[in-house]
């Protein structure tokens, strides 16, 4: 069982959106009041990248089978890897009283929905597909075929995100400053009316 604390944050949104730069934004601002759940993944760790900071890394076999004890919120898989955000990643936030952000895909958010997690859900918008591509480009990190995939998969979460009742907030960012004042406004609004709304889906709407 999660236990309660204040509201936690969901941040979704095509690669590229702009979802890292928020959220890095809002940690070195209000570095006592968020704190980043560490999800866990089988994929091997990078250089630089540390157990349990980055990510918590663990094997196929471990993880299949605390996801069959009920240990995760969600998980995915993606090129052959799995992972997933653990129920005992976001507690590990909440016993400090901060706010607990999720950098989670469309699929986990889907999953999270069915949970009593009651997260703020916010979709970060690209201002369009070609400047989503200008972005990932100048960001140096992709091969034609990966930017190629993320393009592809960017037209199906953007849908996803249009579709009204999928998020509580659709935050454009087209400029940075803009978009970061709207989400810090977002949050300031939301946070102390715990489970009031929900949109479509969510633990607390009528039609699940
Ligand atoms: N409003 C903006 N205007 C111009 N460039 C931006 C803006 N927001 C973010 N960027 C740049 O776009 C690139 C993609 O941003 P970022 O890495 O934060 O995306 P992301 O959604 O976290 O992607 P991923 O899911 O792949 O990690 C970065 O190089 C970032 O500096």
């Amino acid at each position: 069982m999660v236990q309660k604390g204040p509201r936690p944050l969901v941040l979704c949104g095509p690669s590229g959106s702009g979802k890292s730069t928020l959220l890095k934004r809002l940690l070195k601002e209000f570095p006592d009041k968020f704190g980043f759940s560490v999800s866990h993944t089988t994929r091997k760790p990078r250089p630089g990248e540390k157990d349990g900071v980055h990510y918590h890394f663990t094997t196929k076999d471990n993880m299949a089978g605390a996801v069959e004890r009920g240990e995760f919120i969600e998980t995915a898989t993606f090129s052959g890897n799995m992972y997933g955000t653990s129920k005992s990643a976001v507690d590990d936030v909440r016993r400090t009283g901060k706010i607990c952000v999720l950098d989670i895909e469309i699929e986990g958010v889907k999953q999270v929905k069915h949970t009593d997690l009651d997260p703020l859900l916010v979709f970060i918008m690209p201002p369009s597909i070609e400047e989503l591509e200008r972005r990932l480009i100048a960001r140096n990190t992709e091969n034609e075929e990966t930017l190629r995939k993320r393009l592809e998969t960017a037209i199906k979460e953007i849908d996803f995100g249009h579709e009204p009742g999928n998020f509580h907030i659709v935050i454009t960012n087209d400029n940075l400053d803009k978009a970061y004042s709207d989400l810090k406004e977002f949050i300031a609004q939301n946070n102390d009316n715990r489970g009031e709304e929900t949109p479509d889906g969510g633990q607390n709407s009528n039609d699940n």
